[in-house]
C-alpha cells in the first residue's frame, strides 16, 4: 500500500492530539503522514485551498531540509509541531486567535529548524562562520532556517499558500519570520516579560498581543520535551547533550570560547535540568498557563512534577558522592 494512500487510524489520530504522543515510535514516513494528517484534522486543506499534493510535496522538501544531527533534526520539528497541535485542540486555539494564525504557527513550527547545522549561534558567531557573516550575528540559525522555508515555498509545487492573495501571503510570511526568530533563547527573557505584562488585560483584538501570544507559543512548543511523560523526554535530552558536547568538544579543538552549560567536564543532567526547568521553562509555561488555565494539568503540572524529579535526582546524586 503506498504511503500516500495509508489513512491514519482514528485511535492514532486521537493521540496525535496529547503530548504524551511518542515520536519514537514511528517510521520518518509515518511522521510525515502524521503532520499532514493535522493539516487535514484542522481542516486547513479546505479552508485555504492546500492542494494535498503541494501539501505532500511541501513536507517533503521540509524533511529533505533537516539534518541528521542528534537533537535539531526532522523529528525534534515533528514533536515542536505536535506539541503545538495539542495545545490546539486543548485551548481551542483557532476560536481564540482565528484560522491564519494557527496555520502560520503550524507551519512556522514545521519549518523552525530547517537545515540546522548541530552548532548553535555562540558558535556560529564566535567561529566566524558562513552564516554568522551573512546575518552580522543577528540569529543567525533561526535567519537561516526561515529562509530556508521561504525558498521551499518559492518552488510552485511545494508553496502551500499558492492560493493566496499577495496580502495575505505578505501577512503569512510576517507571522511565520516573526515565530521562528521567537525561537532564539538569546530572546527568552525579552519576549516572556513583554508577554508576562499583557496578561492581565490580554486583548485578542489587539494584533500587538496576539503576535506575542504566537512567539511565547512556539517557544513554550520547541523546549516541550520535559512536558512530556519522562520515557519519552529523556531520550530528547541525551540527544541534546550529544549535540552540545559535540559541539563544546570542536570549540575546545579550535580555541573557542566553551559554552559552560555545554562542557562535559562542567555539567551533570540532573543539575543542569533543575536549572533549566527552574529558571527557564517553568516560568514560561505558567505564564501560558495563567493565560490558558486549560493548559496546567495537560503541560504546566507535568514540568512542575519533571522539575520534582530531577530535584530528588540532583540530592541522590550528591548523597551519593558524598559516601
Ligand atoms: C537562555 O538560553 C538558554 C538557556 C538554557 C539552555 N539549555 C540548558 O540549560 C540545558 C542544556 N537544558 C535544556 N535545554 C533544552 C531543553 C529543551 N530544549 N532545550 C534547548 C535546546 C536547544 C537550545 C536551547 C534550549 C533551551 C531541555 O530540556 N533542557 C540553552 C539556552
Ligand atoms: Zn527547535
Amino acid at each position: 500500500l503506498s504511503i500516500c494512500d495509508a489513512q491514519v487510524a482514528d485511535s492514532v489520530r486521537q493521540w496525535l492530539k496529547m503530548p504524551t504522543f511518542d515520536s519514537t515510535q514511528w517510521e520518518d514516513e509515518e511522521l510525515l503522514l502524521l503532520l499532514q494528517q493535522m493539516y487535514l484534522d484542522l481542516d486547513f486543506c479546505s479552508k485555504f485551498a492546500i492542494n494535498i499534493n503541494t501539501l505532500r510535496n511541501f513536507l517533503y522538501e521540509v524533511y529533505k531540509n533537516y539534518n541528521e544531527v542528534p537533537f535539531h533534526n526532522f523529528r525534534h520539528c515533528f514533536c515542536v509541531a505536535q506539541m503545538l497541535y495539542s495545545i490546539t485542540w486543548c485551548v481551542d486555539l483557532i476560536d481564540k486567535i482565528g484560522d491564519l494564525e494557527v496555520l502560520i504557527l503550524l507551519t512556522s513550527c514545521v519549518c523552525h529548524d530547517l537545515d540546522h547545522p548541530g552548532y548553535n549561534n555562540i558558535y556560529q558567531i564566535n567561529a566566524k562562520t558562513e552564516l554568522a557573516l551573512r546575518y552580522n550575528d543577528i540569529s543567525p540559525l533561526e535567519n537561516h532556517h526561515c529562509s530556508v522555508a521561504f525558498r521551499i515555498l518559492e518552488n510552485e509545487d511545494c508553496n502551500v499558500f499558492n492560493s493566496f492573495s499577495s496580502e495575505a501571503f505578505k501577512q503569512v510570511r510576517e507571522g511565520m519570520i516573526r515565530s521562528i526568530l521567537a525561537t532564539d533563547m538569546a530572546r527568552h527573557n525579552e519576549i516572556l516579560c513583554q508577554f508576562k505584562e499583557l496578561i492581565p488585560e490580554f486583548d485578542y483584538s489587539n494584533k500587538t498581543h496576539i503576535n506575542l501570544l504566537s512567539m511565547v507559543l512556539i517557544k513554550v512548543s520547541d523546549i516541550s520535551n520535559e512536558a512530556r511523560p519522562m520515557d519519552v523526554a529523556e531520550p530528547w535530552l541525551d540527544r541534546l547533550l550529544q549535540e552540545f558536547f559535540k559541539q563544546s568538544d570542536a570549540e575546545k579543538l579550535e580555541g573557542l570560547p566553551v559554552t559552560p552549560f555545554m562542557d562535559r567536564d562542567k555539567i551533570t543532567k540532573p543539575s543542569s535540568q533543575c536549572s533549566f526547568i527552574g529558571f527557564v521553562l517553568l516560568p514560561l509555561f505558567e505564564a501560558l498557563g495563567e493565560l490558558f488555565g486549560e493548559l496546567q494539568d495537560l503541560i504546566v503540572q507535568p514540568v512542575r512534577d519533571a522539575l520534582d524529579y530531577y530535584r530528588r535526582l540532583n540530592e541522590a546524586t550528591k548523597e551519593e558522592r558524598l559516601h
